[in-house]
């Protein structure tokens, strides 16, 4: 499903954050991602989600090349991620069910439609009580919450989140990495960077490493 050979990443004239990057994502697999602060995690993350471009090396996602991509293509790959960021990017003006319900209005679909998938997602989150609120209004726990349930709400075949977890107690914690579990129980690969090892713990699942520029996959 994503393929990276030789991948190697940097900032402008920068030293090679990423190095010799070569590995593979397979379709219905669960991946967390860690190491150190600094390591590379979000760069690898905005690699999977075609926001950077790799500087040297091959980058293959969902059987397509990525350079060269024409950006209705790289739209098109984008609207089969589901990405949760760390800094999450709720929009302001709209509220928790319609910055949930975004990727739905996106694709073209009709509000009935959708109405009880995207209340029921946010009963499950606990954000049930928070649908008609404006993220300025949103705690830091909230805000991450929501962005957890717009990247989940289309049921995309990749999920990457980044630090989901980072503002949410341990109980809560568990709650989304079990709707994480569920979610690839259905057949969605789920990428997470993490640095929480008690949340690693908790789920059997490959381990991408991330040190020193390179990528040590534990399986
Ligand atoms: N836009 C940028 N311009 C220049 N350097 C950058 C940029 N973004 C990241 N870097 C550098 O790339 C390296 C990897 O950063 P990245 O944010 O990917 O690491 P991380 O593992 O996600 O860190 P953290 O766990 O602290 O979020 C760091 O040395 C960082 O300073």
């Amino acid at each position: 499903m994503i393929r990276f050979e030789n991948v190697g990443l940097r900032y402008g004239m920068g030293p090679e954050v990423l190095r010799d990057l070569t590995f593979s994502i397979e379709p219905h697999s669960f991946q967390f991602l860690t190491g150190p602060s600094g390591a590379g995690k979000t760069s690898l993350l905005r690699l999977l989600f075609l926001s950077l471009k790799p500087t040297r090396g091959l980058v293959s996602v969902f059987g397509r090349e990525v350079t060269g991509l024409a950006p209705d293509e790289v739209a098109a790959i984008r609207r089969r991620i589901g990405i949760v960021f760390q800094d999450f990017r709720l929009l302001d003006h709209l509220t928790t069910y319609e910055n949930v319900a975004l990727p739905l209005r996106v694709m073209g679909r009709e509000e009935a439609s959708y109405r009880i998938e995207v209340t029921e997602l946010l009963r499950w989150v606990g954000l049930g009580e928070r649908a008609s609120a404006l993220p300025q209004t949103l705690s830091g726990g909230e805000k991450q919450r929501a962005a957890i349930a717009r990247a989940l709400i289309a049921r995309p075949d990749l999920l990457l989140a980044d630090e989901p977890t980072g503002n949410v107690d341990p109980t809560l914690a568990r709650r989304l990495l079990k709707l994480f579990a569920e979610l690839h129980k259905s057949g969605t690969s789920v990428v997470i960077a993490t640095h929480d090892l008690a949340l690693m713990d908790q789920f059997d699942a490959t381990r991408f490493v991330l040190a020193g520029g390179r990528l040590h996959v534990y399986d």
